[in-house]
């Protein structure tokens, strides 16, 4: 039964979801995942069609939290070879938890970029040694923005070195962010020297080499989320700490963890719960999925927002 289905865009979302809000509500969404499943969280493991002719892949990604009565489900086609047009395509459904009727259907691509660069934030605060004050991005598509953002959100960078496989790309995503920021020819010109490393691109073999990486660096490995994808060399994987969103799905979906054989310490909602350790002596490794979960909350949190600011009107 649809009956009152509110239709959220892109520009409402964006509008309206800003990474203060954003970063907390992810951390509380991690910790509680990593705490079912006394939080009430229900939350499978994402099924993945393939879409061959086109190396395309729709991801279905329900999720169910009984503490924040938030039943949702995102849609998203992720077709690598798009050109000119978004990679990434999602829409967001909100249920009624208690009558399972159709409450909003959201936009899902900014949602999707903001809430993983996000998790990603949250996922630094809780494992980077010290202050970073150097950032590298590989890649220089719409993660790389919106971790950019996310990431200048809670740390001031002096540096901030982008490197892209088609260099004009990340000269024009340097041009378009702060002045700090730097498009480098070599991935391993990016990665020398920095205390923080974010890897947002869509490569099946490792784009980070062991020997380039400070010791003690902080890597949010974000884009490698097919098990035949791979960003971080299987020797650095090895050698590093390790930490997962989720386990069951880094075990099932991670071209990193399943082509090196690392070993996973936890997953970030264990840490963030205080319910697991951080090897700070380590290199550390947030390797991001994405999860519906993250979805959820985030479109949630739209909700929410939009709420007060009607009745503030
Ligand atoms: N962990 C998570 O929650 C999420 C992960 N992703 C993944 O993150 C990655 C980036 O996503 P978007 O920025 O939205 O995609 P995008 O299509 O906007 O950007 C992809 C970037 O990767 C580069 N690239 C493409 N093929 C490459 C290759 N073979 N080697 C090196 N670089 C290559 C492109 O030039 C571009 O800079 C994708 O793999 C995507 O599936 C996306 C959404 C959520
Ligand atoms: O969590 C998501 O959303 C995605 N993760 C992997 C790639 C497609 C979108």
């Amino acid at each position: 039964m649809v009956e009152h289905l509110r239709l959220i865009s892109a520009s409402t979302v964006a509008e309206i979801l800003q990474y203060d809000d954003l970063i907390p509500t992810m951390e509380k969404a991690l910790a509680k995942f990593s705490c079912r499943p006394d939080s009430g969280v229900i939350q499978p493991v994402r099924t993945v069609l393939r879409v061959p002719p086109v190396d395309g892949f729709l991801g279905v990604m329900p999720a169910y939290s009984e503490m924040d009565d938030i039943l949702s489900t995102k849609l998203v086609a992720f077709f690598p070879r798009n050109k000119g047009i978004p990679s990434h395509n999602a829409v967001i459904m909100l249920f009624n938890s208690h009558t399972g009727i159709p409450q909003a259907l959201l936009d899902g691509d900014v949602i999707t970029a903001r809430r993983t660069a996000a998790a990603s934030a949250a996922a630094t605060k809780h494992l980077v040694s010290g202050v970073p004050q150097q950032l590298a991005i590989l890649g220089a598509g719409v993660q790389a923005r919106s971790h950019y953002y996310a990431l200048s959100s809670q740390f001031n960078f002096q540096q901030v070195r982008i490197w892209n496989h088609n260099p004009d790309k990340a000269k024009a995503l340097a041009a378009e962010l702060g002045p700090e920021v730097e498009a480098v020819a070599e991935a391993s010109e990016a990665v020398q020297n920095a205390d923080l490393i974010v890897t947002v691109t869509s490569s099946s073999t490792p784009v980070v080499q062991a020997d380039w990486v400070k010791p003690g660096a902080h890597i949010n490995a974000v884009g490698a989320c097919r098990p035949d994808w791979c960003e971080i060399a299987p020797e650095l994987m090895q050698k590093s700490a390790v930490y997962v969103d989720s386990k069951e799905a880094a075990i099932k979906e991670s071209g990193d963890i399943i082509k090196s054989g690392a070993s996973i310490a936890a997953e970030i909602g264990e840490v963030i719960a205080g319910k697991a350790e951080v090897r700070r002596s380590d290199t550390t490794i947030f390797v991001s999925l994405g999860m519906a979960i993250e979805d959820a909350a985030a479109a949630n949190l739209v909700l929410k927002r939009l709420a007060e600011r009607d009745n503030t009107n």
